[in-house]
C-alpha cells in the first residue's frame, strides 16, 4: 500500500475549525497522512482573532528540516504566512522540494480580522504565488493580487487568468464564497477555464471554508491526481463540509470535515 503524505506550513486555531487544525482534519478524511509546521500560533475563535504572535523563522526552519528529513510530504500547501521575512525563507524551501504546492494566499479571517499588513500582501505576489502549482484566493484576495476590481464571474475568470499569465502561477482557482448569488469557483489550468458550480447554502457557519477546501486539493494532488481532478474533489468536498452544518459556536462557526462522509464523494480512491 502506498502511504501519501501531506504537509501545511501555516497558522493556528484552537478551536479547530481553520488553520492547521482544519488542515490536517482534511487531510485525514481524505486518506493522506498530515504534517504541519506552524508559521503564527492565534488566540482566535468563531467570534474573531484575540491575540496573534509570530513564530520565530529559526523554530520554523527547524519545524520543516524535522519533517523533511524524515517524512518527506507529496504535496505542499501554505495558509497563514504573514510576514515578508517568512515568505522569502520559504521560497527556497518550496523550490528544492520541488513537490505540488498549493499557496492559500490567506489576507482576511472570515470575521474581518487582518491576518497581514499591506506589505506581506505585496510580497506574496513576489514570492510565494509563482512557485505555486495552484493559487486559492478569495474575491478579495483576487482582487488584491491583480490589483482588478472583481464582481462577475467574467471578473473572475480574467482575473484566473492573470494570476498564471503574469504572477507565473501554473493554475488558479477564484472562489466564489464572497458572492451572495451563487458559489461558484472558476479555475484555469493548462490553458482552460473551468466554471465549478454548488448551490449556495444559507448559513452563517463557513469559518475556515477556504483551508479545508484548499487542504483537499492537496491531498488529492499528494495522490498524484491532476490539478482538474484535484479541484473537483477539493469543490465537493468543501461543499459537503458546508451543508452538513454543525451549528458549533457562538459566532460564525466551522464546517463539518466529516461532511462528504455523510453523503460520499465522487472520485474517491
Ligand atoms: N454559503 C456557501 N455555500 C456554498 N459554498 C460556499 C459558501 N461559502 C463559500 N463556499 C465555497 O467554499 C469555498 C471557499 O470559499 P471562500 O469562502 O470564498 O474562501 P475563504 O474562506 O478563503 O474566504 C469555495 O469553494 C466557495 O465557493
Ligand atoms: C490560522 C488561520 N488561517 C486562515 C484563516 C482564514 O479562515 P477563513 O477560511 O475563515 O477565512 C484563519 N481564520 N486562521
Amino acid at each position: 500500500m502506498s502511504i501519501h503524505t501531506a504537509l501545511t506550513i501555516a497558522g493556528t486555531d484552537p478551536t479547530g475549525g481553520a488553520g492547521i487544525q482544519a488542515d490536517l482534519k482534511t487531510f485525514q478524511e481524505r486518506e493522506v497522512f498530515g504534517m504541519s509546521v506552524i508559521t503564527t500560533v492565534l488566540a482566535q475563535n468563531t467570534t474573531g482573532v484575540q491575540m496573534i504572535n509570530h513564530m520565530p523563522l529559526e523554530l520554523i526552519e527547524k519545524q520543516l528540516d524535522s519533517v523533511i528529513t524524515d517524512i518527506p510530504p507529496s504535496a505542499v500547501k501554505t495558509g497563514m504566512i504573514a510576514t515578508p521575512e517568512m515568505m522569502e525563507f520559504l521560497v527556497d524551501y518550496l523550490k528544492n522540494l520541488q513537490v505540488p504546492y498549493i499557496c492559500d494566499p490567506v489576507m482576511i479571517a472570515k470575521s474581518g480580522d487582518p491576518l497581514m499588513d499591506a506589505q506581506s500582501r505585496q510580497s506574496l505576489r513576489q514570492t510565494l504565488v509563482p512557485l505555486a502549482t495552484i493559487v486559492t484566493p478569495n474575491i478579495p484576495e483576487a482582487s488584491e493580487l491583480t490589483e482588478m476590481n472583481i464582481e462577475t464571474i467574467d471578473d473572475m475568470e480574467r482575473a484566473a487568468k492573470m494570476i498564471v499569465h503574469e504572477l507565473g502561477a501554473q493554475a488558479a482557482v477564484i472562489k466564489g464564497g464572497y458572492r451572495t448569488d451563487h458559489s461558484t469557483d472558476v479555475l484555469y489550468a493548462n490553458g482552460i477555464i473551468t466554471r465549478l458550480h454548488a448551490d449556495r447554502t444559507n448559513t452563517k457557519h463557513l469559518h475556515g471554508t477556504g483551508c479545508t477546501f484548499s487542504a483537499a486539493i492537496t491531498a488529492e494532488l499528494a495522490k498524484g491526481h491532476s490539478i482538474e481532478s484535484a479541484v473537483a474533489t477539493g469543490k465537493a468536498f468543501i461543499t459537503d463540509s458546508i451543508t452538513h452544518t454543525l451549528e458549533l459556536g457562538t459566532g460564525n462557526g466551522p464546517t463539518n470535515h466529516w461532511g462528504f462522509r455523510l453523503k460520499g464523494l465522487p472520485g474517491q480512491t
